[in-house]
């Protein structure tokens, strides 16, 4: 198989899959990274992502584990999984839920920096589920969480995902513990709750001053020096004591975590409040999905007479 960066796929765009044949139409690019495209795409009347991958060994590992989690999960994640061929040339894709949402950067711009408090509960409850499945995620950072509602959160490209015990595979050195001489490059649950204190002080505030010590010399990158930005950050504050013992590798697990981290917030008062507006939303939803299920039960009723 033969796979390339090169392709060039837009919008309009029809991708038809070599084996299962179904077809999908591109609407505009979500995503690129490292290892692929992200395409927001059509299909039935219903939107999804599409990764194309740019190496189709990677890309095909991280199918099988997104196969894998699909299997305890009542959502699944995974729609399809083919090759297309452009031009004599053949690309694996895969197709997957598409998750409206924004990165976090983008949606406390949009809503206010005390999300973070939020967001951080429902990412370390995200990594507890995944923990309990016997996978770490690996590869947490900022753009690979995506924010939608009232701070809920969904991980991202499955790529880094590492069955425990095992090397983890992919991972970005700022966010890894090993770069920060903090401890080993395995999959275990410290290892994801180390990068999700970086992903915190990311938000706060702290991404310059964390750049700049990331160029520090190998031998001199300390997670001390980590656990002092998070003093220095006012927007850490509330939540210190819990990044800093997931630094040092302090915290059981991600349950611990998110239960220390309800607790630090709510004691804080530094839980958001929905807006005007979401409250009106949430009401009406709440309002069309209860006339459905009378509609339904009143239909299932009906049916048997
Ligand atoms: N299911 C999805 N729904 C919506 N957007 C998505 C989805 N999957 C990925 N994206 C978007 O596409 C971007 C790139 O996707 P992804 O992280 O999987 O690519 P990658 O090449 O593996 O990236 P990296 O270099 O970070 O490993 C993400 O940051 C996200 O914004």
């Amino acid at each position: 198989m033969t796979t390339s960066s090169k392709a060039v796929l837009t919008e309009g765009f029809s991708v038809c899959g070599k084996w299962n044949k179904r077809r999908y139409r591109i609407d505009r690019l979500l995503g690129e990274g490292a290892n692929g495209k992200v395409f927001l795409v059509q299909s039935g009347g219903q939107s999804y992502a599409l990764k194309f991958g740019f190496d189709a060994i990677d890309l095909q590992m991280e199918v099988n584990i997104v196969r894998e989690l699909d299997k305890k999960s009542p959502h699944p994640f995974l729609h399809d999984a083919d090759d297309v061929e452009i031009g004599g040339t053949v690309y694996p894709f895969y197709v997957m839920r598409y998750i409206r949402g924004h990165i976090p950067r983008r949606y406390m711009a949009k809503n206010g920096p005390e999300w973070l408090y939020m967001i951080g509960l429902n990412v370390l409850r995200k990594l507890h589920a995944l923990h309990r499945q016997g996978y770490v995620f690996g590869d947490l950072k900022t753009e690979n969480v995506l924010v939608s509602g009232y701070g809920e959160v969904e991980l991202v490209d499955y790529g880094g995902v590492t069955e425990k015990g095992r090397s983890v595979k992919q991972f970005t050195e700022l966010y890894d513990r090993g770069f920060w001489n903090a401890g080993e490059r395995v999959a275990d649950d410290g290892y994801d709750l180390f990068g999700f204190a970086v992903f915190c002080l990311q938000l706060a505030g702290m991404e310059k001053k964390l750049e700049a010590l990331s160029r520090s010399l190998p031998q001199s990158r300390t997670v001390d020096d980590l656990c002092k930005l998070v003093e220095e950050s006012p927007l850490c504050r509330p939540v210190a004591p819990i990044l800093k013992k997931a630094l040092l590798g302090r915290l059981a697990d991600a349950k611990e975590g998110a239960e220390q981290w309800k607790r630090a917030i709510e004691a804080g008062g530094v839980v958001p409040s929905p807006r005007k507006g979401d409250i009106g939303l949430w009401i009406k939803a709440a309002f069309i999905a209860s006339i459905g299920l009378f509609v339904s039960v009143v239909w299932t009723m009906w049916q048997n007479g």
